[in-house]
């Protein structure tokens, strides 16, 4: 039964044609849509109906040339607001023609969200090898939404990624970057500036007014008290200190490889990690179809599903729609938190 007071509706992006962005999300009309928040599409309607042949699903479209028009579109028909850039389905191989229409879909929703006219966006997978082969030059959804929020709000933001599942949170303080560059660009000043946006936007946008953080080590044995390596003490120990003294309750550095395990996963409510594999690899071994991404730190909310483009299993009806149904009630949760908090604001907007 929906429960989702929104105005709103959630723009969905489906990401890559050569992903199983497509499949899933007529999977998830075709047999979720009643429990769902509100959403529309937006991407090429020809890939849709496309890819439904291929599925061998039924599915009814309707073009839109505005979010509140998918209010009105019949139940069973998927709202959909047509690209510019048109794409051509191509499930398991990229195409250097459908970047445009791919990063178009990320622009318009994300303008419709800071115009008000989309709750949250929810993205599908975007297969970035090809996006930079293409001429886009921001590592993730992460780091570009930040971008464009910043091109039209005339500030910058500092985007967090929150990877959140059933039994496990995690928030990677550097992201996208070589792991041979993580020391050089784990600062106090970063790991305080994440924590803080998390502590914030925890409040703000999931209702929880003071998150238990766990900040994790950098080094073996969180550094073996310097004898195996020093980050630890010279750069994260000093950036909890700080944290705790501005009132948030964070602990840490903690030994990495004994944080994860269900009796110290019930301290705290999200594990702070120094580079992309350290959180990234618990929260999806744990729950790879239940987690969520969800972009914090910025003046829009954001989700979407944990795993990439499954480029060896679109197009075959294999896709499982778990985590990406998450990242729809999710962003739909963040949207009504906010909305009755009266908040729309993060801790650097
Ligand atoms: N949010 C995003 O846009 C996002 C997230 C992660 C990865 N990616 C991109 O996706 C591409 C492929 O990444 P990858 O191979 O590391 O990870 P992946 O998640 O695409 O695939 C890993 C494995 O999990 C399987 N799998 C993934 N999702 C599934 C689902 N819903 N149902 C059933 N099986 C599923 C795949 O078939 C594959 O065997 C890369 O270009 C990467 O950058 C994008
Ligand atoms: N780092 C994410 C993961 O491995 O699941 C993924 O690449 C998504 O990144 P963006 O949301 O920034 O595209």
């Amino acid at each position: 039964m929906r429960d989702f007071a929104m105005d709103a509706p959630i723009a969905v992006t489906l990401g890559d044609p050569s992903g199983v962005g497509p499949d899933i999300v007529i999977a998830i009309h075709g047999d979720h849509r009643a429990d769902l928040p509100a959403f529309f599409v937006i991407g090429d309607p020809d890939v849709l109906a496309s890819r439904a042949r291929r599925l061998g699903r039924d599915l009814a479209i309707a073009m839109i040339h505005n979010p509140a028009e998918a209010h009105g579109v019949p139940a069973g028909t998927l709202p959909v607001l047509p690209l510019v850039n048109r794409q051509s389905d191509t499930p398991g191989r990229t195409d250097p023609a459908n970047a445009a229409g791919t990063i178009e879909a990320i622009d318009r929703a994300t303008a419709l969200v800071l115009e008000g006219g989309a709750a949250a966006v929810v993205t599908g997978p975007i297969d970035k090898k090809a996006l930079y082969d293409a001429g886009f030059h921001h590592p993730g959804h992460t780091e570009y939404l930040a971008h464009l929020c910043q091109l039209r709000l005339g500030r910058p933001f500092t985007p967090v990624m929150l990877l959140t599942g059933p039994d496990l949170s995690c928030v990677p303080v550097t992201i996208h970057i070589p792991i041979a560059e993580v020391p050089a660009q784990l600062t106090a000043e970063l790991i305080e500036t994440t924590c803080r946006i998390v502590a914030a936007d925890y409040r703000a946008r999931l209702g929880i007014a003071r998150p238990r953080l766990a900040i994790a080590g950098l080094n073996p044995h969180a550094g073996e008290k310097g004898a195996i390596g020093t980050e630890d003490e010279t750069v994260i120990r000093p950036a909890v200190a700080r944290l705790r003294a501005a009132g948030i309750d964070a602990a840490g550095p903690l030994p990495a490889d004994t944080m994860f395990h269900p009796l110290a996963r019930a301290h705290y409510d999200v594990a702070v990690c120094m580079y992309h594999d350290q959180a990234l690899i618990p929260a999806k071994t744990l729950a790879f179809d239940q987690t969520v991404n969800a972009t914090l730190g910025l003046p829009i909310i954001r989700t979407s599903p944990d795993h990439g483009t499954a480029a060896d299993i679109a197009g075959s009806g294999d896709a499982r729609p778990d985590s990406f149904l998450a990242a729809i009630r999710l962003a739909g949760r963040m949207a009504e938190i906010g909305k009755s908090a009266g908040s729309t604001v993060t801790a650097n907007a």
